[in-house]
């Protein structure tokens, strides 16, 4: 039964109060609208009142007004009113101190009880589970005793990511707590609303994923999960508990956790990948394999990253779970080490195949590479049963791999050959993401006798075309496989159908083109950001902002200029160029436009590592013109920072660009970039059009240097004579949201797509 504040609390003379709290201005936010077992007390919310309030405080006001004639009277009468209105606002001050702790223990409850019924409920199909670890085909581990929770059932598995969450290692967290709270304060790139205590989200993901797992999202939407979630905490609901735990508009307490934002989306995700930064990194898929996982996490999902051991990383630490595999016959033993970061759970695998060689990832003959990536891709469809992250593995329910490149495309192969033909992680899905076409795994047929799969599987792996003839091709069969494939560009997604863009794979990707979605990258705001950039706090470069623009720049500029040794000068336009020498990256075509670069009174800094003679190009640049180029052979992080904070332009004339990272970077960092429209090159940088002082950058639409040159001089004329349109077009380009977050979500419908497909 409602009943009115007014009759609740008439012996306090409230009537006036509504009035009075509007008078001075008293907000909803002030004392907001609260439910006290199940009765309305309008507290003053937007200055509620009910029909015999508003009867008394009219005749109140009336009499007041009369009272007003007499000076005194009235201030008495004025002073009575304060005084009652203290002693009620100190009784709803007690009021709301209850509600707050009838709220902790319902919370109490609810937690209480969800962990009960995960301990009871029995293994159900729908709860995403998988029946348990005897079934497995390699068989159980002794080392791994908390294994067997995380498998029955996803009841446990949830369950348990609580406990689990509590036992990660503080000292591994707290180390990355201070860069946390810095990117949080990032106006220009964190969408602060996505910024969550990991644990608390982790915890809250656990909370969520056993009621929500049973409605596709298309079904489900945040009130349908609630409405189940109410079912199931049924009779421990008294009504009096529902009133205060149904309070939406509560002032804000400390054990209130805002919901995860994928909503009833949230799953398990292991992303696997042969490179992470900033542990390991030859480019483009270090970067995202480092900062997708982190976005996903602030999401709510409860992710992990897998990822062989190349060095004596400081973080991770050794799990004690050991796992042996067969690759070409020979036992090869696999150590699991593991650290929690930023919300992540990262697992490195250890083995004699993958230690000391961090500079040199993809190296070696073609079977220790093909050796490497099937033991790699073994362990990584394992890991979620066999390594407990904070205590708990991740179980198989409810779970999608994220596969990168053909150096794991065998992970969907083996989940569908070893697993999912045989009935087993019948719930876990695999997506497959093409960061570069260009590298496929390809080699003799007879290679498929060293992935160690069922005879009638070669025809996933065979491929015919013009140039490689009949051969064995990795990346086709795990495209194949997959449940979803992703790009990383749109441009690029159109591209890969097309013969030129296809490199052989045209055919299949068009045959798979219904699961085929193009996602544009984002960048770690917390790594490339001119104003945290740890790169930029020596040697005379600085952090800066929108800002601080006009005076961080031209220090980082002056900065740069002095550490490769060319002359210090503000109005010389410094261009720049990062990556890998390769046919790609298209190093040969600003090659051909160096002579008439130099003629324009540019400098020009190439900081590259790959192809022996385009190292070599690169040195000679420099050799031949020691006043105006310069050019850095290796591979040097700082280094790729300082010039993308120093540098006026950043050139990048690839052939193909799946997505590119660098013109992100650039951009971000209010450097201008001059492009091949091509792939993600197009997508992301908006031509300047100088008549209505919209765009990016500069486009050319050929690989060569004529194009080249032709955008470039319209770049140069730009910053030299019009100065306004140069910072707009910076501006811009710093102003953009390029974060991970908005792909994240757009992953996060692509796993959905993936959970849901049979
Ligand atoms: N010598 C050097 N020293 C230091 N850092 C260096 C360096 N050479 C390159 N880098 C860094 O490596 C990364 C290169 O990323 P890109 O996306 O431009 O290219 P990549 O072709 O490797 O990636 C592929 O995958 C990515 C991710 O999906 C796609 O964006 C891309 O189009 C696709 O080709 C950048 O972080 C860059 O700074």
């Amino acid at each position: 039964m409602e009943r009115s504040f007014f009759l609740y609390s008439r012996n306090h003379g409230l009537p006036r109060l509504p009035l009075f709290a509007c008078r001075l201005g008293l907000s909803d936010s002030t004392f907001g609208h609260a439910k006290v077992v199940g009765k309305d007390i309008g507290l003053m919310s937007g200055c509620k009142v009910t029909r015999l309030q508003r009867i008394k405080i009219l005749r109140a006001t009336e009499k007041g007004s009369g009272e007003g004639e007499d000076g005194e009277e009235s201030e008495d009468a004025f002073q009575a009113t304060i005084e009652k209105s203290k002693k009620v606002l100190e009784m709803q001050r007690g009021l709301l101190q209850q509600i707050a702790e009838r709220r902790k223990l319902v919370s109490s409850i609810r937690t209480t009880n969800i962990d009960s019924e995960g301990d009871e409920v029995p293994y159900n199909e729908k709860d995403n589970s998988f029946p348990g670890l005897d079934a497995t085909p390699s068989g159980g581990n002794d080392n791994n005793v908390v294994h067997d929770r995380g498998v029955l059932s996803s009841g446990s598995v949830h369950s348990t990511v609580d406990s689990a969450m509590e036992t990660v290692s503080p000292a591994v967290n707290d180390g990355f707590t201070e860069d946390s709270k810095e990117a949080e304060n990032d106006l220009y790139h964190e969408k602060t609303s996505s910024k969550v205590d990991s644990h608390k989200q982790l915890k809250d993901i656990t909370s969520e994923s056993v009621w929500s797992d049973e409605l596709p999202s298309f079904l489900s939407s945040s009130s349908a999960t609630s409405s189940l979630k109410d079912e199931k905490l049924g009779d421990l609901k008294e009504s009096s508990l529902q009133d205060v735990n149904g309070e939406a508009n509560m002032p804000t307490s400390e054990d209130v956790k805002p919901p995860p934002l994928a909503g009833a989306n949230v799953m398990n995700v292991i992303i696997v990948s042969a490179e992470c930064a900033p542990w390991s990194k030859t480019g483009g898929l270090g970067d995202v394999a480092g900062a997708l996982p982190k976005a996903l996490a602030r999401r709510g999902h409860r992710v992990m990253v897998v990822a062989p051991r190349y060095g004596n990383y400081a973080e991770p630490q050794d799990t004690g779970v050991r796992r042996r595999y067969k690759v070409d016959g020979q036992d090869m033993e696999v150590v699991y080490f593991h650290a929690f970061i930023d919300g992540v759970d990262f697992v490195f695998l250890d083995s004699p195949v993958f230690r000391h060689i961090e500079n040199n990832i993809y190296g070696g003959n073609h079977m220790d590479v093909l050796k490497r990536m099937v033991l790699f891709c073994k362990a990584a469809v394992e890991v979620p049963w066999y390594v407990p992250c904070g205590g708990v593995c991740y179980g198989d329910g409810n779970l999608v791999f994220i596969a990168n490149d053909w150096h794991t495309a065998l992970l969907p192969v083996y989940l569908k050959a070893y697993y999912r033909d045989h009935g087993q992680m019948h719930y876990t899905r695999s997506v497959l993401v093409i960061h570069n076409m260009a590298h496929q795994g390809r080699g003799p047929v007879d290679d498929f006798s060293y992935v160690d799969l069922p005879p009638h599987y070669l025809d996933l792996f065979k491929l015919y075309d013009p140039v490689g003839g009949e051969h064995f091709n990795i990346f086709a069969a795990g495209l194949k496989t997959a449940d979803r494939v992703v790009t990383v560009s749109h441009g690029y997604t159109w591209e890969l159908k097309t013969i030129e863009g296809g490199w052989g794979l045209h055919g299949v990707i068009n045959e798979n083109d219904w699961k085929l979605k193009g996602i544009v990258n984002g960048i770690d705001t917390k790594e490339w950001n001119p104003r945290l950039d740890v790169h930029l706090k020596s040697n005379g470069y600085t952090n800066y902002s929108l800002d601080t623009l006009h005076t961080g720049k031209p220090q980082c500029k002056a900065a740069l200029q002095k550490e490769l040794g060319l002359p210090v000068r503000d109005n010389v336009p410094l261009i720049g160029f990062i990556g890998r020498l390769d046919h790609q990256k298209g190093v040969d075509i600003i090659a051909e436009a160096v002579p008439w670069m130099v003629g324009q009174d540019v400098q020009l800094v190439m900081l590259g590592t790959g192809r022996p003679d385009l190292e070599q190009m690169l040195r000679h640049f420099e050799s031949q013109h020691p006043d105006n180029v310069r050019g850095w052979v290796g591979f040097s992080v700082k280094t790729a920072h300082r010039i993308t904070a120093g540098a006026d332009i950043l050139l990048m004339p690839s052939r193909f660009e799946p997505c590119g990272l660098n013109q992100l970077y650039a951009m971000s960092y209010g450097t201008v970039p001059v492009v091949h429209a091509v792939g993600g090159l197009r997508d992301t940088v908006q031509p300047f059009n100088p008549y209505d002082e919209s765009g990016l950058g500069w486009t050319f639409d050929g690989a060569e240097a004529g194009k080249l040159i032709h955008a470039l001089w319209n770049c140069l004329l730009t910053y030299r004579e019009y100065k306004k349109s140069w910072e707009g077009i910076q501006r811009r380009g710093m102003m953009q949201d390029l974060s991970w977050d908005h792909a994240a979500q757009n992953y996060e419908e692509v796993l959905v797509a993936a959970k849901y497909q049979w």
